[in-house]
C-alpha cells in the first residue's frame, strides 16, 4: 500500500514528475553545497577572530608575567587597562597559578550576566574560579555563536613555567556579522542557482518528455483509428529513440499480423460460404442469399424461381472413370451453369452432384421454364475432361416463389421433388413443380415404410423371362424378375421399389430372398421333371459391393442344393467398374465355382470395351434401348454391331435384351448374336407359365412366331 504522498506523485503527469525530480535533486545539492560553504566560512572567520584574541592574550600574558609571579594586582591591572581602547574586548581577567584573580577589566556596558567569571560570588574560592575558567575554555567555540562573545584562555609562562592564566572575552558581533553576510551570499547564490536550475530543468524535462508525449499521442491515434500503418519519426538515438524503434516495430508486426488475420478470415469466409471444388456458393451462402431474395421479392410482389439440378448417372461416372474425372466434370458443369444466369441470380453447389440456381424477378412460370430449358441445353455438348470425352445429362426441377412455397426449405424441397419427377420421366429433362408431385413424394415415404415389412410379410413374387438361343430356340436360362404384391397398390414392378430398396439398404435382404426363391424354383422345376434350367438373378451394385455377397450366394446355393452351374448373376456395368480389384476377385471365385456371370444393360455405362477382358465375364447383355432403336438408328445399329464383334473376340456369350420384333431378331441373328430375351419370346411370367417354354410343345409354338428352329429343351 502506498502512502498518499507517493500516490500523488505517482499520478502526476510525466512533465511535473520530471520537474519535481530535477528540482528536488538541485535543491538538495545546492543546500548541501551552501551548507558546506557557510560552515567552512564560519570556521575561517572563527579562527581569524580567535587568532586575534590569542595574540592579545599573549601580549597581556607577557606583560603581566612578573606582576603575576609577585602577586602584584596593581601592576597586573596596568597590563589590562589599555584594553579599554579595544572596543571589541568585553572583559579580561588575570589569575595566578593558584586561581587568585589579580586583575580584571570589564568594558562599559558589557553584559555581566553572560560572562561566566562575572557570575561568581564576590570573594569566590580559587577552585571555583579555576573551574569557571576551564568552563570558559571548553565553551569557547559554542559561545561565539550562541552567547555573542568569543573567549580565549591563555597560560602565562615565565622561564618556561606556568605562573598564571589570562582570560579574554571579546564581542563576536564582527564574526557573526561576517557570518551573516556569508549566509546571505550563500542564500542569494542558492536562489540564483535554483532559478537557473528551474529553467534548465524545464528545458531538460521538455527534451525528455516531449518525444514521450508525442509517442503517447500517436499511440492514442493508432488506438482510436486502428490505423496501424502510422509510424513515429525517431527523435534521437538514445533510449527514447530505441523506444520509438520498438513502437514502430510493434506497429509493423501488428500490421503484418492483421494482414495475415485478414487473409485467414477471408479464407475461412471462403471455406464457410464457398464450395472449394467449384468455387460456387455453398449451401449456407445459397440459403442466406435466397432468404434475402425471398424477403425482397415478398415486399416487391415478385416471383423467384428456385431450380434444382442433379446430374444423371454421376455416381457411375465417378465409379467408372474415377473421382478425378468426376471432380473435373463438376467444375465444368459449375462453369457452364454460371454462363446462363444473370448477375443478380445465384448458382450454388449443395453437395455431390446437386446444384441449385435461383433467379429473381421471374415474371411467369414460362420464363422459369425458359431458364430451365437453357440449363438442360448446357448438357447437349459433350464434356472434355482430361483424356476423356463424355456425354452427361442432368435432371432439373423448378419451383416458384411464392406460389409453390414461401420458405427456402419448402422451395428447395419442392424443387427436389420436381427434379425427381424429371428423373422419373426419363432424365435429361426439366419438370416444373406441381402440387400433386408432393403427393408422390409422401407416397414414396409411405412406400418405404411398407417396403420394410414386405419381405417378412412375404409380399414379393418372382416372374421369370426366358432367354433363348437364336439358332436352336432352346431356353438357355430364365431371368428372375421381382414383383411386389402390395396390399393396397396391387402388383408393383421393380421400377417402383428397387431404387427405394437400394437407398434404404433393404436391397441385400430383398436380393437374398430373390436368390433363395429363384434357386428353390429351379430345384422345383427339376423335381417336377423339367430339364435343368439356369436361373439368373439381378444383383444390385449396392448389394454386390457388400463384402459378404459371395458368402450370401454360397449360403443360398448350399441351402437349396442347386448346382452352381444352374445359377447366373446379372450385374450392371456400373457395378462392374466399382472397386475393380474386389469385383475381379469375387467374380473370379464365383466363376470358378461354375456360376455364370452376365453384364446387364451393357452399353449404357462408360466402360471401354477393351477394359472388359480383365473381368471373368461369361455373357454381355446388350441394353434394350439399342435393340429398340437399331432398326431406325444407324448409330445404335453400329453400337450393337461393335458390341457383338468385341464380345466375340473376347469369347463372351451375347444376349440381346428387349427383342420385340422378328426384324430385330433377324438383324441380330445376321450379326451373330447368340441369344435373345424379350417380349417376342415372352414377357416375364410366373414360374408355372415359364416352365412351358422348357417343353418342345411350347418352343414349337414359339418357333412358329419367331422362326427359330426347334431343338432339345435345355
Ligand atoms: N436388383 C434387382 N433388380 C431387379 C430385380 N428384378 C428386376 N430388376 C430390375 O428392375 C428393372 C425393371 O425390371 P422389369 O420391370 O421386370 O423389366 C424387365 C422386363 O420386363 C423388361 N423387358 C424384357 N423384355 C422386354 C422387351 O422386349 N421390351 C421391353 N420394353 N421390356 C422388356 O426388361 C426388364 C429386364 O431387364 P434386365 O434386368 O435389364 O434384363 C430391370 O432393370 C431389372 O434388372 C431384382 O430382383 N433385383
Amino acid at each position: 500500500m502506498s502512502r498518499p504522498g507517493e500516490h500523488f506523485i505517482r499520478n502526476l503527469p510525466l512533465q511535473r514528475k520530471l520537474m519535481l525530480i530535477i528540482m528536488l535533486c538541485c535543491t538538495a545539492t545546492l543546500l548541501l553545497a551552501s551548507l558546506f560553504f557557510v560552515a567552512r566560512e564560519a570556521k575561517v572567520l572563527y579562527q581569524a577572530q580567535q587568532e586575534d584574541l590569542v595574540s592579545m592574550a599573549e601580549v597581556i600574558g607577557e606583560n603581566s608575567a612578573s606582576a603575576v609571579v609577585f602577586n602584584d594586582p596593581k601592576s597586573a591591572e596596568d597590563t589590562v587597562r589599555p584594553l579599554a581602547a579595544k572596543s571589541s574586548i568585553l572583559a579580561a581577567y588575570i589569575l595566578n597559578k593558584n586561581g587568585r584573580l589579580l586583575a580584571r577589566y570589564l568594558a562599559p556596558g558589557a553584559a555581566r550576566e553572560r560572562l561566566p567569571l562575572e557570575l561568581l560570588a564576590e570573594g569566590a574560592a580559587p577552585a571555583d574560579i579555576i573551574r569557571a575558567v576551564q568552563q570558559v575554555q571548553n565553551d569557547a567555540y559554542r559561545s561565539s555563536f550562541f552567547s555573542g562573545y568569543a573567549s580565549v584562555v591563555k597560560a602565562i609562562y615565565l622561564d618556561g613555567e606556568q605562573v598564571g592564566t589570562v582570560v579574554l572575552h571579546a564581542s563576536a558581533s564582527g564574526f557573526l556579522h561576517n557570518l551573516g553576510w556569508t549566509l546571505l551570499a550563500a542564500l542569494l547564490f542558492m536562489g540564483a542557482a535554483f532559478v537557473a536550475a528551474y529553467l534548465f530543468s524545464a528545458r531538460l524535462q521538455q527534451m525528455v518528455s516531449s518525444p514521450l508525449l508525442e509517442l503517447l499521442a500517436t499511440m492514442k491515434e493508432v488506438s482510436a483509428s486502428k490505423n496501424f500503418s502510422l509510424r513515429v519519426q525517431k527523435p534521437s538515438s538514445d533510449e527514447i529513440g530505441l523506444l520509438y524503434d520498438g513502437f514502430n516495430e510493434m506497429l509493423c508486426e501488428i500490421e503484418e499480423r492483421n494482414q495475415i488475420l485478414r487473409q485467414r478470415q477471408a479464407h475461412l469466409q471462403q471455406l464457410a460460404h464457398y464450395d472449394p471444388l467449384t468455387r460456387l456458393p455453398n449451401r449456407t451462402l445459397f440459403y442466406d442469399r435466397l432468404s434475402q431474395a425471398l424477403s425482397l421479392a415478398g415486399r416487391a410482389r415478385e416471383a423467384v424461381a428456385v431450380i434444382f439440378i442433379d446430374l444423371d448417372h454421376f455416381k457411375d461416372i465417378n465409379d467408372t472413370l474415377g473421382h478425378r474425372i468426376g471432380d473435373l466434370l463438376l467444375i465444368e458443369v459449375a462453369s457452364r451453369l454460371s454462363t446462363v444466369v444473370r448477375s443478380c441470380d445465384t448458382v450454388a453447389r449443395l453437395g455431390g452432384d446437386e446444384f441449385t440456381v435461383f433467379c429473381q424477378n421471374i415474371a411467369t412460370p414460362e420464363n422459369a421454364a425458359l431458364v430451365a430449358q437453357k440449363l438442360v441445353a448446357l448438357f447437349v455438348d459433350t464434356f472434355r475432361l482430361g483424356e476423356s470425352e463424355i456425354h452427361v445429362t442432368a435432371s432439373i426441377g423448378v419451383t416458384l416463389f411464392p406460389n409453390d412455397g414461401k420458405t427456402v426449405d419448402e422451395l428447395l424441397m419442392n424443387a427436389d421433388i420436381a427434379m425427381y419427377h424429371a428423373k422419373g420421366a426419363g432424365k435429361n429433362v426439366f419438370a416444373l413443380f406441381e402440387k400433386r408431385m408432393n403427393e408422390h413424394a409422401s407416397e414414396r415415404v409411405t412406400l418405404l415404410t411398407d417396403l420394410r415389412q414386405a419381405v417378412s410379410q412375404g409380399e414379393f413374387v418372382l416372374h421369370y423371362q426366358p432367354k433363348v438361343d437364336v439358332l436352336t430356340g432352346k431356353v438357355t436360362s430364365v431371368e428372375a424378375l421381382v414383383r411386389w404384391m402390395h396390399p393396397r397398390l396391387g402388383l408393383l414392378g421393380p421400377d417402383r421399389f428397387i431404387r427405394l430398396a437400394e437407398e434404404s439398404g433393404l436391397i441385400a435382404e430383398l436380393t437374398e430372398w430373390v436368390m433363395a426363391t429363384a434357386c428353390r424354383q429351379a430345384k422345383s422345376w427339376q423335381e417336377d421333371g423339367h430339364p435343368p434350367v439356369r436361373v439368373a438373378v439381378n444383383l444390385s451394385p449396392f448389394h454386390f459391393q457388400r463384402q459378404d455377397v459371395k458368402e450370401a450366394i454360397l449360403a443360398v446355393l448350399g441351402a437349396t442344393e442347386l448346382d452352381p452351374a444352374l445359377f447366373e448373376i446379372e450385374i450392371t456395368e456400373g457395378a462392374l467398374m466399382q472397386n475393380d480389384e474386389y469385383t475381379c476377385r469375387v467374380l473370379g471365385e464365383l466363376r470358378e465355382m461354375g456360376i455364370t456371370v452376365s453384364v446387364d444393360d451393357f452399353g449404357t455405362g462408360y466402360s471401354s470395351l477393351s477394359y472388359l477382358h480383365r473381368f471373368p465375364i461369361n455373357t454381355l447383355k446388350i441394353d434394350r434401348t439399342f435393340i429398340l432403336n437399331m432398326m431406325k438408328s444407324t448409330e445404335d445399329q453400329a453400337i450393337v454391331t461393335a458390341i457383338i464383334a468385341m464380345a466375340k473376340s473376347l469369347n463372351m456369350q451375347i444376349v440381346a435384351e428387349g427383342v420385340e420384333t422378328v426384324e430385330q431378331l433377324e438383324a441380330l441373328k445376321d450379326q451373330g448374336c447368340h441369344e435373345i430375351q424379350g417380349f417376342l419370346i415372352s414377357r416375364p411370367v410366373n414360374a408355372e407359365k415359364v416352365a412351358r417354354f422348357f417343353t418342345d410343345e411350347d418352343r414349337l409354338r414359339q418357333d412358329r412366331r419367331t422362326g427359330i428352329p426347334a431343338g432339345d429343351a435345355a
